[in-house]
């Protein structure tokens, strides 16, 4: 554990992850709003269409979420949903986290649990495995298993300290030579703290996609990564390159296009702020490299400014949020060639043009338009804004 090269200090003696660090679905999670971690259906998902057509072509779907968070919904299923079972704190010198190990915890039913990790939990047991429990505050801890007797384990932690909990609690950790693995299907243990510890680690690093199989999951960076442009997309055509990222999607769906004259389509999918509408633009820069050349790739690229004044708005979660759905056709001739396009949008969000939360705006025309008109015309706008009660201030000043 202690001895990596290349991995941040914080994550050389424990793996330790921040309290709203969670799967989507984990009750209290938040953290994640500002991500696209969402095992399952999210983040971006190859399809295969059924349909056969000889002018195939590659569809980008973005699911409208309304900004109504996955996570938000709880997750009863969780098998770690307050599982911690704390049955007795061994002296130690505590810190602020393990000491709030210490308070009493309501017992685990064994119908919530179903004791379905319990088989995986005794041979972490019997091994001595280094496992994963969590904290009442939610914190996942990682401790080695000292000794188990019945249903209770002494596990001990990387500062020296130890604590006595339920069995039932610990969740396996996968070794050490699998931090940081390009897909998840790689872990040995496949569960909640593994998964989210490979993910942080290596978004910690700049890491932002890691594939679950066929899907790429994709955490949001909000900041400038320098994983994009020509010299990654060549590299990902020649396939000089192999860690996970969209562009390596982009290609698939364009090989197997070709190769089975099947269409296929890429869905996009997570809750507001998680990146969606850059996943989108991302996926469609390389196609439209790949299949560039008769000028109607660059027609459509320059849709996005257009449709995004219309219908994005700044929200709470994102200042250029999309209050609308998106189905993009991209069409190709048979030689590889975009052909043509069809941008559906849906599901707009009317409410937005009249109506604006405390620290929202309606959507980016209106406040253009302000800014580009001459000031007379401007004072009509601002006070038709200060009517529809929205906020008057342009882009870029609120
Ligand atoms: N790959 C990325 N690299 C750098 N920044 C990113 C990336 N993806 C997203 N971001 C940042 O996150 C912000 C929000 O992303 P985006 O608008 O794509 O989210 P969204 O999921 O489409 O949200 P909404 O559902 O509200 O429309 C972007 O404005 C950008 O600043």
């Amino acid at each position: 554990m202690s001895q990596k090269t290349g991995v941040p200090p914080s994550h050389r003696f424990t793996k330790s992850l921040p309290v709203d660090f969670r799967f989507m679905g984990s009750p209290t999670s938040d953290r994640i709003g500002y991500t696209d971690i969402n095992l399952g259906n999210n983040g971006v998902t190859k399809l295969n269409s059924p349909e056969k057509n000889s002018d195939s072509g590659v569809k980008v779907v973005e699911r409208v979420e309304n900004g109504v968070a996955d996570t938000e919904q709880g997750n009863d299923d969780s098998p770690y949903s307050g599982n911690v079972k704390l049955v007795e704190n061994m002296p130690f010198v505590g810190n602020g986290d393990l000491d709030s190990a210490t308070a009493p915890l309501p017992s685990v039913s064994e119908s919530n649990i179903g004791h379905r990790w319990s088989d995986i939990n005794s041979y972490a047991a019997k091994k001595k495995v280094q496992s994963w429990f969590q904290l009442p505050n939610g914190n996942w801890k990682l401790g080695r298993i000292m000794s188990t007797s019945g249903t209770e384990s002494v596990i001990s932690l990387p500062a020296g300290k130890v604590l006595k909990v339920n069995s039932d609690s610990l969740i396996p950790a996968n070794p050490d030579i699998l931090d940081g693995v390009d897909d998840l299907m790689q872990l040995i243990y496949l569960n909640e703290p593994s998964v989210l510890f490979n993910l942080q680690y290596r978004y910690n690093q700049d890491m932002i996609y890691t594939k679950e199989g066929p899907v790429l999951v994709a955490i949001n960076p909000s900041k400038k990564v320098s994983l994009y442009g020509n010299d990654y997309i060549e590299a990902y055509k020649n396939k000089s390159i192999e860690s996970p990222h969209l562009y390596a999607i982009a290609d698939t769906i364009i090989r197997e296009m070709t190769r089975d004259e099947v269409n296929q389509s890429i869905i996009v999918s997570g809750k507001s702020g998680s990146g969606k509408t850059e996943t989108a633009k991302i996926a469609m820069q390389y196609l439209a490299v790949l299949g560039g050349g008769s000028g109607i790739e660059y027609e459509i690229l320059k849709t996005n400014p257009i449709l995004e004044a219309f219908g994005n708005a700044k929200t709470l979660r994102n200042d250029n949020s999309s209050r609308f759905g998106k189905l993009i056709e991209i069409h190709f001739s048979e030689t590889r060639k975009i052909s043509g396009a069809k941008i559906q949008t849906f599901l707009l969000e009317k409410s937005t043009v009249v109506q604006c939360a405390e620290g929202e705006r309606s959507y980016h025309i209106f406040y253009q338009l302000c800014a580009g008109a001459p000031r007379a015309l401007r004072g009509k706008f601002v006070d038709i804004f200060i009517f529809l009660q929205c906020n008057v201030l342009p882009p870029g000043n609120n």
